[in-house]
């Protein structure tokens, strides 16, 4: 495909400077009226549950992330991840439970010592076992799970409400005791009894929980579901609320969207949704759907130059490709084809682009090899290429390029020596507009003679003789 970069990337150098000071807690920024034009729909200020603009990440590829099929991480590996997600600037990193392995504790302890400036979680069974394990590791907090919905109850641990209840007040009390955080969160919440939801939340609430954490562990949920129960929970609880998005039904980045909107405070996410089946809340996707909503704000937080770096980075290590349709990432992510779309970004990219690519430090391109292009984006090649052609010559070269891209799409070179064959035939006097044959006499001498040329092209020497 031709693609023609338009602007150049401003690629910003990584925050690589660990600060002690811990993060965790993020200033709401309004000010988004640029954004209000650019999109009339976007969220407005007066909507006072709403934590679009408000948020932390906490964020999984070190925990939930472990759990997709293809991830083994080693320990060089996970200091890798930690750090990078630590230069572009999440709140939180959770990682495996200690009680997990060996090399999990021993990694756990690792990551702690690193002495990053996210806020590092780690996630256990309500179990105080495990509660005695973690909180030996260094974490500044810990995150502790059950199922409570009727399945996991029957099938999984097999524990009532009355022992959950127990033992989640057991846990909770006594890694308060050891001063660091802790988050009480329900496995299962969507498939489980509103009242038995309500109910725990709010024990755990009054013992003096961080946090409570909804989760969408089979990816059921749909956004009025997500909006229903976060609002719901918002008026029964006065801890923060974390949610946790599988993506069995691709709802994922739109339910942490809701979430948000409904009061929810924190969101899990994983570099590429990694996790257990297909995953959970992609990082990058949430991040694009979040400065959509408030582009200041979402800058003013994170590094975002770097997501491609951190994509790049965990796709490696567990064997994947980024896929072609990834928010921001995706090759072509930034790529506009048609010549209504190439002609309207030309005179102003806000046209057809939510997501500005510099702010991702990326650059736009224009295709125009094809047979969906137009004069004004051929013409725009023709500037950049310092030629100089009336608007009816590079109409007439436009005919032509579409005549050719309907046998096959033409590669960059295609295009620009077209375009230069079609100019010196114009200077010389050679052409003129409308002279089809004219052009493909002088387009066939051009195909001729570059031929000839790569025939006597003396071949390179392999080794030079000692
Ligand atoms: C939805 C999620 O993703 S939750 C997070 C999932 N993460 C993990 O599973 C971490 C990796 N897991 C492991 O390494 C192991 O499963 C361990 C170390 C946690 C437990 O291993 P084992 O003792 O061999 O048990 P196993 O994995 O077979 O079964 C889980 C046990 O925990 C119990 N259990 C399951 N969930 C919970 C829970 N949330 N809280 C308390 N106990 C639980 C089960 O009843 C079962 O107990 P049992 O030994 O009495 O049968
Ligand atoms: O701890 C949580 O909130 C979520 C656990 C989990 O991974 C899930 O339920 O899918
Ligand atoms: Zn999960």
């Amino acid at each position: 495909m031709v693609q023609v970069p338009l602007t150049n990337g401003a690629a910003n150098g990584t925050n690589g400077v660990h600060k002690v000071e811990k993060r965790g807690t993020s200033r709401p920024a309004n000010g988004n009226s640029l954004n209000q034009r650019l999109n009339p729909y976007a969220p407005r200020a007066s909507d006072f549950l709403s934590n679009i603009s408000n948020f932390n990440i906490i964020e999984s590829t070190l925990r939930e992330g472990e759990q997709f099929a293809n991830a083994f991480f080693d320990t060089k590996t996970k200091i890798a991840i930690a750090k990078a997600l630590d230069a572009f600037g999440v709140e939180y990193i959770e990682l495996t439970s200690p009680a997990a392995s060996e090399q999990s504790r021993a990694d756990c302890e690792a990551i702690c010592k690193l002495g990053l400036k996210a806020k590092i979680l780690t996630h256990i069974r309500c179990h105080m076992d495990d509660a005695r394990i973690a909180v030996e590791t260094g974490v500044d907090g810990v995150d502790v799970v059950i199922g409570t919905s009727s399945f996991l109850r029957e099938f999984s641990h097999g524990k009532d409400m009355t022992y959950i209840t127990k033992t989640a007040i057991e846990v909770i009390e006594f890694v308060k005791s050891k001063g660091i955080e802790v988050r009480f969160s329900s496995e299962d919440s969507f498939r489980s009894d509103l009242v038995d939801l309500l109910s725990i939340y709010q024990t755990v609430d009054k013992i003096g929980v961080n946090r409570v954490g909804i989760a969408d562990t089979v990816g059921c949920a749909n956004p009025r579901q997500v909006y229903d129960l976060v609002r719901t929970l918002r008026g029964v609880v006065n801890c923060d609320i974390e949610i946790h998005l599988h993506n069995d039904t691709g709802m994922a980045i739109a339910n942490a969207y809701t979430a948000l909107e409904a009061g929810a405070t924190h969101i899990d996410t994983s570099v590429l949704g990694i996790g257990e089946r297909v995953g959970i809340t992609p990082l990058g996707g949430l991040v694009a759907c979040l400065y959509a909503a408030n582009p200041e704000y979402v800058k003013s937080k994170y590094n975002l130059a770097m997501l491609r770096e951190i994509e790049n980075l965990v796709a490696e290590a567990v064997e994947v490709n980024v896929p072609f349709m990834n928010p921001i990432t995706g090759y072509c992510a930034f790529t506009h084809k048609a010549g209504i779309h190439a002609k309207a970004i030309l005179n102003n990219p806000s046209t057809y682009e939510i997501l500005k690519p510099e702010d991702f430090g990326l650059t736009r391109y224009v295709s125009i090899g094809h047979r969906l292009t137009g004069w004004n984006a051929v013409k725009s090649r023709v500037e950049q290429l310092g030629l100089k052609l009336t608007d009816d010559e590079v109409k007439d070269a436009t005919a032509k390029i579409k005549e050719l891209a309907d046998v096959r799409t033409q590669s960059m070179d295609d295009v620009d020596s077209l375009l230069r064959v079609y100019h010196s035939g114009i200077q010389s006097g050679e052409l003129a507009v409308g002279q089809k044959e004219a052009l493909d006499r002088l387009l066939k001498k051009h195909r001729h003679s570059s031929l000839s040329q790569d025939e006597t092209e003396t071949p390179t020497p392999v080794a030079a003789a000692a």
